[in-house]
């Protein structure tokens, strides 16, 4: 039901594209707390939503930057983003995407920007 949520065409347009952008449109922050709307609800909402949903935000983006920073990222040919899913022990991609992952710095510069 949750994720029915989030794919609700009356208020996602094409809710299976995949479309990061479409979160960095509106004028404002989107409100992922569900306090003005709620178009998906990830961390819940209301009175028992997830009190960690910040910090989780805040490693994520932290998380993610640091891939893109560090590692160039490059589709297979031909390997278009497929969103269709497979049940297993969780849901899981039913064709997962597949990308060429290369360092941007050479090994030694990075473990030197770790220590
Ligand atoms: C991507 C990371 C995370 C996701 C997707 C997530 C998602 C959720 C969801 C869906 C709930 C249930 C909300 C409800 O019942 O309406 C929840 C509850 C909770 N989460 Fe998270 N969470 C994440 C990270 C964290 C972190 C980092 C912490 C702590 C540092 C945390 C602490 C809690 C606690 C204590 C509750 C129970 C709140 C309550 O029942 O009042 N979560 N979380």
């Amino acid at each position: 039901m949750v994720a029915d949520i989030g794919w609700d065409p009356k208020v996602w347009e094409d809710p299976m594209a995949f479309r990061p952008e479409r979160f960095m449109d509106s004028e404002e922050m989107f409100d992922i707390t569900g306090s003005r709307e709620i178009k998906m609800m990830p961390f819940g909402v209301g009175r028992r939503m997830c009190p960690g949903y910040a910090l989780a935000l805040l490693h994520l983006e932290y998380f993610v930057a640091n891939l893109v920073w560090n590692f160039e990222w490059k589709a297979v040919d031909g390997d278009d983003i497929d969103l269709s899913e497979k049940q297993e022990f969780t849901m899981v991609m039913k064709n997962p995407l597949q990308a060429l992952i290369s360092p941007r710095m050479e090994i030694g510069d990075i473990y030197s920007l770790c220590v």
